[in-house]
């Protein structure tokens, strides 16, 4: 069976943090090595995902990071249905920014869009500057579920896709008596299933 709706997750956050990169290991299961070449306005990449039988058509979004575009992305906002919003454990900065990021959110998306926040580039060990723990403290203020994920070594990308693609999949086909779909508890439960991370 599939989904009559195209579902639009958005990737968002600071330049160079990764969003490239996760995408292409999702789509793809490889890692971009070598050069970094900025992202330019948007671009876009399909994936079908099955969840629970319901074959889902995910239309992913990356923006480009740089600040002379942000006046592009701003224009896409409101048709994004998820936000995945990076920051690179290894940047302070583009944690900082996350605060500002968020408020970009809120005055350009649909008030009800899914928000998830990443601590991508998890898999480097010794230049890393931003602990688990703040990204977890930063998410819980903003109310908002939390994973870090590594594009190099593949750490819960997949987990990430799959869990904003349940949520939006639930909202879209709901029936009226099935309880709402917890995305952060399913995220918590994946994670300790796999042996991984939070507490
Ligand atoms: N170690 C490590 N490096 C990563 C990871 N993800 C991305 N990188 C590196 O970070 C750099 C930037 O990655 P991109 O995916 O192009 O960054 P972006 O966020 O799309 O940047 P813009 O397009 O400018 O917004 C590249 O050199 C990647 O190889 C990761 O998970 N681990």
């Amino acid at each position: 069976m599939y989904l009559d709706a195209i579902l639009v997750v958005m990737l968002v956050g600071d330049s160079g943090v990764g969003k490239t990169c996760l995408l292409v290991r999702f789509k793809d299961g490889a890692f971009l090595a070598g050069s970094f070449i900025s992202t330019v306005g948007i671009d876009f990449r399909n994936k079908v995902m099955t969840i629970d039988a319901v074959k889902v058509k995910l239309q992913i979004w990356d923006t480009a990071g740089q600040e002379r575009f942000r006046s592009v992305t701003h224009a896409y906002y409101r048709d994004a249905h998820a936000l995945l919003l990076l920051y690179d454990v290894t940047n302070k900065a583009s944690f900082d920014n996350i605060r500002a990021w968020l408020t970009e959110i809120h005055e350009y998306a649909q008030q009800d869009v899914v928000v998830m926040l990443l601590g991508n580039k998890a898999d480097v060990t010794h230049d890393r500057v931003v602990k688990r723990e703040e990204g977890e403290k930063l998410a819980k203020e903003f109310g908002v579920p939390f994973m870090e994920t590594s594009a190099k070594s593949g750490l819960n990308v997949e987990l990430a896709f799959t869990a904003v693609a349940r949520e939006l999949k639930h909202r879209t086909m709901k029936e009226p008596d099935e309880p709402k779909f917890q995305l952060q508890e399913y995220v918590d439960k994946e994670m300790r299933t796999a042996g991984c991370c939070r507490s």
